[in-house]
């Protein structure tokens, strides 16, 4: 497929490889993991996309006015400047055709976009969570509690695109970088959607942390699960771990589970998600990674195997040498930014485990992110 993206001239920014051929782009993500992890131990062939394509099921646009008209799109890269536009070449089909319906039935209410320095206007963002099977959560993001007319809004768009499951209001009256506000209102369904990860389903709001890429999050964790090489007796923590994906996973495997997250959204996704799918032996709770296992080495947990899969930002030295302090066989680092990662497969070398293999799995086909997972195995001293 050639580039045919109109904003890719017009630079949002999104995907900066886009004209490099996909082959390419995984031979410069393999020499980029080779230098930074290579010393460690052997990096594994990047795994990529067959169809590297409308795979994210995750969209956020922003609205503005052009010459007195409502536009919505992607904001170009560095700037608060919209490129109107709802044909991205990532998005999946369902999330660029739901924009399209978002802005029509948003004009058909006569709302008109949020001006910061006039005070004005109500619509900031729309937030867009697809399924694989093609349902879609919108989120509407407005300054202010008052939304007149969003009854209006949830039949029309509802009549445009009848694959909407759930529309969601969502108050930011910040005027930081970030998008969605703590509060928020359920305008239609229930305010979530659900998807299908390796056989179990998982519900997902808003604001919760979930992979864009569904297809290669499947590679992602089955790969996690083989290396964590599990036989149905561990205790298992999932640190950092979302709306419990991975531990769930586990869980059918291991004794029990415990998951730890800081964003109690998430959590409480997690603990629906455990009930969900009749999982009876994970337990999530809401805290810092960082403190709880501070805590658990204090109270002499020791688990068998430990999944980290944290920010870019990477773990931290103390979370780190807490996990060595529990002495877990196994530890499985999943991580988003090899930089970080290689900072703390360091650390955790110094604390007594060595790198056995890196797994890279490409869930961000045309960008520069690669997602890599790697072993650590505890050395018998
Ligand atoms: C890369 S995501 C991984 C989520 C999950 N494992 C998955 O695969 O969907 C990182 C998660 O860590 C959470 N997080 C960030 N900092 C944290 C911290 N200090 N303690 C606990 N959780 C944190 C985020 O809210 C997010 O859900």
């Amino acid at each position: 497929m050639s580039n045919t993206c109109p904003n890719f001239t017009r630079k949002c920014g999104g995907c900066p490889l886009l004209a490099t051929p996909y082959p390419e782009q995984l031979a410069q993500k393999q020499t980029r993991l080779q230098t930074l992890l290579g010393k460690f131990a052997p990096v594994e062939p990047v795994q990529g996309m067959e169809k590297p394509w409308h795979y994210r099921n995750k969209a956020i646009a922003s609205f503005a006015m052009r010459q007195g008209k409502l536009v919505c799109g992607l904001y170009a890269e560095g700037t608060h400047t919209v490129l109107p536009g709802s044909d991205c070449l990532l998005q999946q089909e369902a999330l660029n055709r739901t924009l399209e319906a978002v802005l029509q039935a948003a004009r058909s209410c006569r709302w008109t976009a949020y001006d910061e320095d006039r005070g004005t206007g109500s619509l900031r963002h729309v937030v867009l969570r697809g399924t694989r099977k093609g349902e879609v959560l919108v989120t509407l993001v407005t300054p202010g509690p008052a939304l007149p007319g969003s009854r209006n809004f949830c039949a029309a768009l509802r009549k445009e695109a009848p694959w909407v499951a759930g529309i969601v209001h969502n108050i930011n009256p910040t005027a930081t970088s970030a998008v969605l506000g703590n509060r928020e209102k359920v305008l239609y369904g229930p305010g979530q959607v659900l998807d299908t990860l390796c056989g179990l389903r998982f519900a997902i709001s808003s604001r919760s942390f979930y992979q864009v890429n569904p297809l290669q999050t499947e590679v992602l964790y089955r790969t996690a699960m083989k290396l964590a090489d599990l036989s149905g007796k561990e205790t298992v923590v999932d640190a950092y771990c979302g709306i419990g994906t991975i531990g769930l996973c586990a869980a059918s495997s291991s004794g029990q589970v415990l998951g730890i997250e800081r964003n109690p959204a998430a959590v409480r996704d997690a603990i629906a998600n455990a009930r969900r799918n009749g999982v009876r032996n994970a337990r999530f709770t809401c805290a810092d990674a960082t403190e709880w296992m501070e805590q658990a080495a204090r109270q002499a947990l020791h688990p068998d195997v430990v999944f980290l899969d944290p920010p870019r930002a990477g773990s931290t030295p103390a979370c780190i040498g807490a996990v060595a302090r529990m002495a877990p066989q196994r530890v499985v680092y999943v991580s988003c930014d090899p930089e970080t990662l290689a900072r703390d497969v360091a650390l955790f070398s110094q604390k007594g485990y060595r790198a056995q293999r890196f797994v890279p799995v490409d869930l961000f086909p045309h960008t520069r992110h690669v997602e890599t997972i790697v072993l650590l195995q505890r050395e018998t001293l």
